[in-house]
């Protein structure tokens, strides 16, 4: 099963077509009962066993915004109360905060204060729980007074903290952080996982996604493809392709390798290594390292030039290649085949000063996928912004017409027809030399092997993440425990 997660206005759309089902209120009915459930769940297994660690008395701030984000706050806080836990909700602006909710809080004997009030701090600080319902699918970062000061002062609260929805502070689209942000160790999310929930997870704690019934994504007449797609482990192992029976070493995958010049001769071992784990029917190496590469990979067929390589499904063009002409040279005529190419380091370099390449790829219809570094993403699409990279990564394969893998702390893949995927593994420790040659190599196979190509990056991406965390827990860095780890 794919991680999916769906716009703002894909789930606005659904909560529409739900609330004329439903009637007015019963969606957030259920919100805040999600809500309240959560909240007991974990503020119970926080408490334990201990004497004195029963529920009724523990206090509960709700910060609360103008909109339904608060409402859905206030009544999970009356819920709570009717649990006897002391619920104090602080609002921003009580002309405005959700009066229903307001209601029901008042009428289960909750307390209310504004945010001016002197004695917040000492509620914040005090607090068992507090819940973040200052703004949710509306929130347009960053964060106004006096919800900000509310964010800053949480931060340092010891309560286990709850963000509605989503954390305020955070885009819900594009995941983009300004200003103070609500750190949360639960969100309890409606109606979809939100785009900028995957984005920015590092703020949002464990998610738990309720869809009140709302049934996004599948409303007849609309796009059941969500907008931004995740892989979990068990989608990873299902897209793994499995040599059949019937296979030999000309069908399972042929993958070349262009990679290595004089200077960089470690980059073409690497890239090829990548290549080798995922265990390709066959790796043909193109390059000035062909000795080095068969001394450490002795499988590997090796050639000089890419037109003495000899046929492959698959090509990967660019690490350690240079960017002399002779790279130059041999990037122009591994694009010329019509077999999937993969285009990164040196070859993204070169790439910035021929476009023109790239553009009568998509126009023979070939799959061409770039793998750029944030630098090697502005030499090739200087015009775009990396600010939203979502939105940047979405653009640069909309114009180009390759698949483009952007790699980062979530890592992006977008396809010219906007399928967008995050990586939601790896570790900073992948952030080292030789890490994107190994990259290369492992997506160049899955190419290779058939996988469609946003596919292969995104499937590429996770198992390299997977064993950059693995490598981390051994406590060796680099790319030997990545080998070892996709060899074993
Ligand atoms: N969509 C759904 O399916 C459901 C939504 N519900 C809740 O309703 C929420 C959406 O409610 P609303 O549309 O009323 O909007 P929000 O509650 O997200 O936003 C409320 C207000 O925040 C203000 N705001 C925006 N950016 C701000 C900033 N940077 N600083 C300070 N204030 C800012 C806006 O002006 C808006 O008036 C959801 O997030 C969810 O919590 C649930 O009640 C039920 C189901
Ligand atoms: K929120």
């Amino acid at each position: 099963m794919l991680i999916q997660a769906y716009s703002v206005e894909r789930i606005r759309q659904a909560e529409a077509a739900a609330q004329a089902r439903t009637g007015d209120g019963v969606l957030m009915r259920r919100a805040a009962t999600a809500l309240a459930q959560v909240v007991v769940a974990r503020l119970t297994a926080r408490l334990g066993s201990r004497p004195g660690s029963r529920l009724p008395g523990r206090s509960v701030v709700l910060l609360v915004g103008t909109g339904d984000n608060g409402g859905d706050a206030l009544i999970a806080g009356a819920l709570l109360r009717g649990r006897g836990l002391a619920v104090t909700a602080v609002l921003t602006d009580p002309a405005r905060a959700h009066a229903d909710g307001l209601a029901r809080l008042r009428r289960a004997w909750g307390r209310v204060v504004t945010a001016d009030d002197p004695r917040v701090a000492g509620l914040l600080a005090g607090a068992d729980v507090v819940i973040d319902g200052l703004v949710g699918l509306a929130a347009r970062p960053p964060l106004r007074e006096p919800a900000a000061s509310l964010v800053r002062l949480a931060v340092d609260s010891p309560a286990l903290t709850v963000a509605v929805d989503l954390p305020s502070g955070l885009h819900p689209d594009t995941g983009v952080v300004s200003g103070p942000v609500f750190r949360a160790d639960v969100t309890v999310t409606f109606g979809a996982l939100k785009p900028g929930l995957l984005l920015a997870d590092e703020w949002c704690g464990t998610v738990v996604s309720d869809d009140l019934g709302m049934g996004v994504g599948t409303a007849p007449g609309t796009s059941v493809r969500a907008d931004l797609l995740a892989l979990t482990d068990g989608a990873a192992a299902a897209l793994l392709p499995d040599p059949g029976r019937a296979d030999d070493k000309y069908t399972g995958g042929l993958v070349g390798v262009a990679a290595g010049s004089t200077d960089y001769p470690g980059a073409p071992v690497l890239s090829v290594g990548g290549a080798v784990c995922l265990r390709p029917g066959m790796v043909r190496y193109a390059g000035a390292q062909a000795k080095a590469v068969v001394a450490r990979w002795p499988e590997v067929v090796a050639a000089e030039s890419v037109e003495r390589a000899g046929r492959v499904q698959a090509w990967v063009v660019g690490p350690g290649m240079g960017t002399d002409e002779t790279a130059a040279a041999t990037l122009r005529t591994v694009l010329e085949q019509d077999v999937p190419v993969l285009v990164d380091a040196d070859g993204l370099t070169l790439l910035a000063g021929h476009r023109d390449w790239l553009d009568r790829r998509r126009a023979a219809g070939q799959v061409t996928v770039l793998t750029p570094h944030d630098r090697e993403f502005t030499r090739v699409f200087g015009d775009l912004d990396l600010t939203d990279r979502l939105d940047a990564v979405r653009r640069a394969a909309a114009t180009s017409g390759a698949v483009v893998l952007l790699k980062g702390h979530r890592t992006l893949v977008a396809a010219p027809d906007g399928t967008t995927w995050v990586n939601l593994t790896g570790t900073p420790w992948l952030a080292s030399a030789g890490s994107g040659d190994v990259l290369s190599g492992v997506i160049g196979s899955l190419l290779a092997s058939g996988l469609p190509a946003d596919r292969a990056a995104a499937l590429g991406a996770h198992l390299h993440g997977r064993a950059g965390e693995r490598a981390e827990r051994a406590g060796r860095a680099g790319a030997h425990a990545l080998w070892e780890f996709l060899r074993g």
